[in-house]
């Protein structure tokens, strides 16, 4: 045999190997960067008796390779492992779309003691989200110019272990700077956020209806929406400034400081300013959405009328709104302390009504951490504590236990959670589990009891939160984002693969 036929034989020999062993090699190498995922797979199917899909929950099979959904077939038996695909069969526990969580205050670069991006997205992932969208405060600097953004998304790199978009902020500064924001939503911001009353952080002031109305003009030409803390102080008859530390650690105290009329008044002017959003022609129009309701009285009748007469606003509440009341609410006890405060029992049952009836159109954490001296909690003052709730971790348990005691389906809570807080943010291949998009999910057992307390791994910054003692249902098993399994069973993948998510 002369040498180039011995070469051709060799050849052959090892396309015939490689051809045999090829789907292996692919399932387990193809774009599988090490430590990003816990199974060492790229193409493999997730098996269960309830995966919920836009058409219902059904016993079905998900295909995911490369990251996306690539296939979802209806079947009752698990499907058979082969050597092009690894099978995981969960049985009865539920398969869903992993939960988006548009209001979450990671707080780096800068106050990385307050929360981070390393802690607090190993709680989202061991939550069951797979999305958080950032706020433009109370990092150092805060997200309100290009440089802002850029350090963000430079601290950010390599220390996600799910995806996270960014908030651009909007100040008195930037406001009627038209290249600024400009600039800031080129450099990948998802929308702008803006606060109505002082923000509790110095270099993040409050905006007026004229700052709002300039920005939402270049909001609608780039299709993104402003998010809007909606509190305007108001006067009162009986504000005293010369309160003692008993008055100051009162929770009534503090409620009847930020009254509802707050959040009336701020919407009232946010759908007057969103009435005429439609700029040089445009027919969509600009996208107002009002963050963390609190009062579910007039001011949630005030966006139910906005949005029948066509408004394009959108509203969101968090869990602490729906779970506590005033009631409850220890004097001194400033984990509850946050804005718009919690308010009664009968609001908070009317929140309830909302949301189920299709008012409401998602849920949001509002994840606000600082570090512990901040919440004064030796001193229970309620009118200096910081204001703000620990909670990402939860968002699943809480709202599906306090859920089904209102009636909400299981269908219901994955929209509020995953499906409509992914539009908001423009994340078009996330939020529902269908063909071609990004193969985010969370697998979960609804039915498991858990306790928030000593046997159960909070992995926030710090471990204070109202929620501390709370029984509940529902804990997470596995959290796959783009494919890579980032949770399982108290374990993280061992690096961070997490991506910045930039408006493009
Ligand atoms: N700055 C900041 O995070 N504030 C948040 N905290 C809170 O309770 N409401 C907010 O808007
Ligand atoms: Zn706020
Ligand atoms: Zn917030």
């Amino acid at each position: 045999m002369n040498s180039s036929l011995l070469l051709g034989v060799a050849i052959g020999i090892a396309i015939g190997c490689a051809s045999i062993f090829l789907p292996y090699f692919s399932d387990r190498n193809q774009g599988l960067n090490e430590g990003c995922s816990l199974l060492p797979h790229r193409h493999f199917w997730l098996y269960s008796k309830r995966v919920l899909t836009p058409g219902g929950i059904m016993s079905a099979a998900v295909e995911i390779n490369g990251g996306h959904i690539v296939s979802i077939v209806h079947q009752n038996k698990t499907p058979k492992q082969t050597k092009r695909a690894h099978v995981i069969d969960y049985g009865n526990a539920v398969i869903m779309p992993g939960l988006v969580d548009v209001h979450v205050h990671l707080n780096e670069p800068g106050r990385v003691e307050w929360e981070g991006f390393v802690t607090g997205t190993k709680a989202a992932a061991a939550g069951g989200f797979t999305t958080l969208i950032d706020m433009p405060l109370n990092s150092v600097p805060t997200t309100t110019s290009k440089e802002a953004f850029d350090m963000k998304v430079d601290a950010a790199k390599g220390r996600l272990f799910v995806d996270v978009g960014f908030w651009g902020g909007l100040v008195p500064e930037n406001a009627l700077n038209n290249t600024a924001i400009d600039e800031l939503l080129q450099a990948g911001a998802l929308g702008l956020k803006s606060f109505m009353c002082p923000s509790g952080i110095n270099d993040f002031g409050q905006t007026n209806a004229s700052h709002i109305k300039e920005a939402l003009r270049i909001l609608a030409k780039y299709q993104r929406p402003l998010l809007v803390h909606a509190e305007i102080p108001q006067p009162s008859e009986d504000e005293k400034t010369d309160m003692d530390i008993s008055e100051r650690r009162m929770y009534s105290t503090y409620l009847r400081t930020r009254p509802p009329s707050w959040e009336e008044e701020a919407i009232k002017i946010l759908i007057a300013v969103s009435k005429d959003t439609h700029f040089d022609g445009s027919k969509d129009g600009a996208h107002i959405h009002i963050v963390h309701l609190s009062d579910s009285s007039v001011s949630l009748d005030l966006i139910k009328e906005a949005k029948e007469s066509g408004a394009r606003i959108s509203v969101e509440t968090c869990p602490h709104y729906l779970v506590f009341s005033a009631e409850e609410i220890s004097d001194g006890d400033t984990r509850f302390k946050c804005a718009p405060p919690i308010r009664d029992v009968l609001n908070r049952e009317r929140l309830w009504k909302a949301l189920k009836d299709g008012h409401i159109d998602m849920l949001s954490s509002d994840h606000s951490p600082s570090s512990p001296a901040l919440k004064l909690l030796e001193a229970g003052d309620f009118l200096r504590a910081w204001g703000g709730i620990s909670s990402l971790q939860f968002g699943l348990p809480v709202t599906w236990s306090y859920g089904q005691q209102h009636g909400l389906q299981l269908e219901q809570l994955s929209e509020l959670w995953s499906q409509r807080p992914a539009k908001l943010a423009g994340q078009h291949k996330k939020g529902t589990i269908v063909t071609g998009n990004d193969a985010d999910i969370v697998v979960w057992d609804p039915e498991n009891e858990i306790q928030i307390g000593e046997n159960y791994t909070i992995y926030h910054k710090h471990p204070i939160t109202p929620y501390t003692g709370k029984h509940l249902f529902g804990s997470v098993i596995t959290t796959f984002v783009r494919g890579n399994m980032v949770y399982e069973n108290g374990s993280h993948a061992s690096t961070a693969c997490g991506v910045p998510i930039l408006a493009v």
